[in-house]
């Protein structure tokens, strides 16, 4: 079975996981140590995420963080996300698979730090998104330009044992969960 295939399979199993980890799990308890871990770039430009389906919701985290926040809108299909300066509680608009993104008055900015999510995610920092290569794309751009640190959020039972990697997949800095810091191991 290809990696593109094994993944497809795994990314069923992982939102159903997801799914039922989203009922049960404390927020605000890993909302508090993502806050902490960003304690290490204040003043820098994060880049969080409006929750969509089960995703772990970073909004506290995004609202406590003492920077300019961001959110990522689809610039095109196979093409890196780009960013738009937004404050929670500002107005947004429809955007691509369903997502909303601030609006095109909203200047665009450069994250140095982003909350990313997924779907699933290994101990070695590498992540099962929705599909469209987005992240990977994204990350691989910002990495080129400079320093950027990749902060995965997502419930403990998101972690699975290897998830199949492609050359293209860029790997995680640090991963934050409702009970756990986890720096991924080397390869
Ligand atoms: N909250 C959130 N915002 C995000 C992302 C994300 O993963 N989560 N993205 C991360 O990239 C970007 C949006 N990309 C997305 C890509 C695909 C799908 C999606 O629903 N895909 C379908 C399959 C669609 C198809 O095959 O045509 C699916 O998963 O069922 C959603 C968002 C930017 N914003
Ligand atoms: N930098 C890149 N250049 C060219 N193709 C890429 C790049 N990054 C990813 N891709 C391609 O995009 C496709 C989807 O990638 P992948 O399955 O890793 O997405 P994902 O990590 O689940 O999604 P996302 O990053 O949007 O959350 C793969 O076929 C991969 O080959």
């Amino acid at each position: 079975m290809s990696a593109a295939q094994f993944k497809a399979d795994l990314r069923r199993r992982a939102a159903d996981l997801r799914a039922e980890a989203f009922e049960r799990e404390n927020l605000t308890a890993a909302n508090l140590r993502l806050s902490a871990a960003l304690g290490d770039f204040q003043g820098q430009v994060l880049a969080g995420y409006l929750a969509m389906r089960s995703e772990a919701d970073p909004a506290l985290a995004m609202a406590a963080h003492s920077g300019d926040c961001c959110l990522p809108v689809v610039a095109r299909k196979a093409a890196p996300l780009i960013f738009r300066a937004w404050k929670p509680g500002e107005a947004l608009v429809p955007g691509a698979f369903g997502t909303h993104e601030p609006p095109q008055s909203a200047p665009e900015l450069v994250p140095q730090v982003l909350i990313v999510p997924m779907l699933a995610f290994d101990a070695r920092g590498y992540r099962l998104g929705y599909g469209g290569g987005f992240y990977d794309r994204t990350l691989e751009a910002l990495r080129a330009r400079g320093k950027v640190t990749a902060i995965g959020f997502a419930f403990d039972a998101q972690e699975a044992d290897l998830v199949p990697v492609e050359p293209t997949d860029q790997p995680l800095d640090l991963i934050v969960t409702p009970t756990r810091l986890i720096w991924p191991m080397a390869t």
